[in-house]
């Protein structure tokens, strides 16, 4: 069974991307597999080392979107792609649109080792 610290990578890690193409999104969310039984919504993968990532565990917790206090959000801006499904995407064809920003990232962290298990937001 993959581990919920795998799960976050699987579906929010992507150190070496991205490779700046409009269909990144298309090709990601199939290749981590987000297309199955429906098109996620919403996703957004980050393109830092994973050892920056796991680091935002470090900073102050914040209060989560579903008002868990285990969320905690990165000092600076990371590099990140936002996959955003789009209005005519018909599954199983998932049709995302892709954008690249730089923003700070909310990330849950929790267990022993304290690491990232879900992602929250970017502000
Ligand atoms: N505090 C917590 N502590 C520990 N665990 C917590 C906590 N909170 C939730 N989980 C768990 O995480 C799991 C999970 O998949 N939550 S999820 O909200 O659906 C994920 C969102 C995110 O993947 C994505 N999104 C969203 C925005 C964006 O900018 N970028 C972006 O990618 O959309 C998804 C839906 O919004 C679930 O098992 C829940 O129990």
């Amino acid at each position: 069974k993959e581990s919920r610290a795998m799960k976050f990578q699987r579906q929010h890690m992507d150190p070496d991307g991205p490779n700046n193409n409009s269909n990144y999104c298309n090709q990601m969310m199939r290749r981590r597999h987000m297309t199955e039984g429906r098109c996620k919504p919403v996703n957004t993968f980050v393109h830092e080392p994973l050892v920056d990532v796991q680091a935002v565990c470090l900073q102050g917790n914040i209060t989560c979107k579903n008002g868990q206090p285990n969320c905690h959000k990165s000092s600076s801006s990371m590099k990140i792609t936002d996959c955003r499904v789009t209005s005519g995407s018909k599954y199983p064809n998932c049709d995302y649109r892709t954008s690249q920003k730089e923003k700070h990232i909310i990330v849950a962290c929790e267990g022993n080792p304290y690491v990232p298990v879900h992602f929250d937001a970017s502000v």
